[in-house]
């Protein structure tokens, strides 16, 4: 079988719990080596359907296809051909940062030596001693990254890779998302951002209230619309402010 040119096919997904339409109706396409963007206000549907597209959850319709292969039932195969970014929350307890790396090169049956690599290109091998609970957020969010791409995954997901961050800890941290995807991996990451994804991404889609309102380059969409930024683009889609 040929390799599916896309990296991501997501055709038609749904998703309720009890009385909330979460993700309603959502289809999108991203290339091999893009660096995607997930974008809406609190509430929009990303979460649920990056969980979906990786495999984490059930759409209630819908598929999802990652590197040519369903992303659902849960595929053992592409677990190491993908990585998902953890929130800091999710670290195992009571550990270093560098018995955490080391812990998740365990899992995927990397080396120690490519683990210790990986700490070292996110700025992190003096930390390598200190707790996680010890870490400031920036530093945190960095080794969660780290730890998603140890396996050296092809994809890459991201969810809010930059909250809570200091501006100058966000613009270190897309120095190093960019160079996640100049070393030719797909990234897809989701923000609350707009600004950072004007900067970031190849194409974003704009999602509210469980559904895709626009897809396209932030220039593209700034342009169509007639303004500066993708802030206003959701203003005029949507009547309302992104940030309420
Ligand atoms: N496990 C769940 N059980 C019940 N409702 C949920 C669950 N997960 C999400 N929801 C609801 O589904 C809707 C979409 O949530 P989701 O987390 O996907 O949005 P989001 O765009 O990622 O939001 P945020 O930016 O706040 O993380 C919200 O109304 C949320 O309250």
């Amino acid at each position: 079988m040929t390799e599916d040119t896309a990296a991501i096919r997501v055709d038609g997904i749904r998703k309720r719990y009890g009385d909330v339409q979460a993700v309603d109706g959502v289809t999108f396409e991203v290339g091999r080596g893009e660096f995607y963007g997930i974008l809406g206000p609190n509430g929009a549907g990303k979460t649920t359907t990056m969980e979906i597209v990786e495999g984490l959850r059930e759409p209630d319709e819908g598929t999802a296809t990652l590197l040519g292969e369903p992303s659902w039932p849960r595929n053992p195969k592409l677990l190491s051909r993908i990585g998902v970014q953890l929130q800091a929350s999710a670290f195992f307890e009571k550990l270093t940062a560098r018995e955490q790396i080391h812990t998740f090169a365990s899992l995927y049956g990397v080396s120690a030596t490519r683990a210790d690599e990986m700490l070292e290109s996110v700025g992190l091998t003096e930390k390598g001693d200190v707790r996680d609970d010890k870490l400031s957020g920036g530093q945190a969010q960095r080794l969660s990254i780290a730890c998603a791409l140890v396996h050296d995954p092809e994809l890459v997901f991201l969810d809010e890779p930059t909250t809570g961050l200091d501006p100058q800890a966000r613009r270190n941290l897309w120095d190093l998302l960019r160079g996640i995807n100049s070393a030719g991996r797909t990234v897809v990451l989701t923000t609350h951002y707009l600004d950072e994804a004007e900067i970031l991404c190849d194409r974003v889609a704009i999602m509210d209230a469980g559904r895709i309102l626009r897809i396209g380059t932030p220039a593209d969409l700034i342009a169509e619309t007639g303004v500066d930024t993708l802030e206003d683009v959701f203003l005029h889609l949507t009547g309302r402010e992104f940030r309420e």
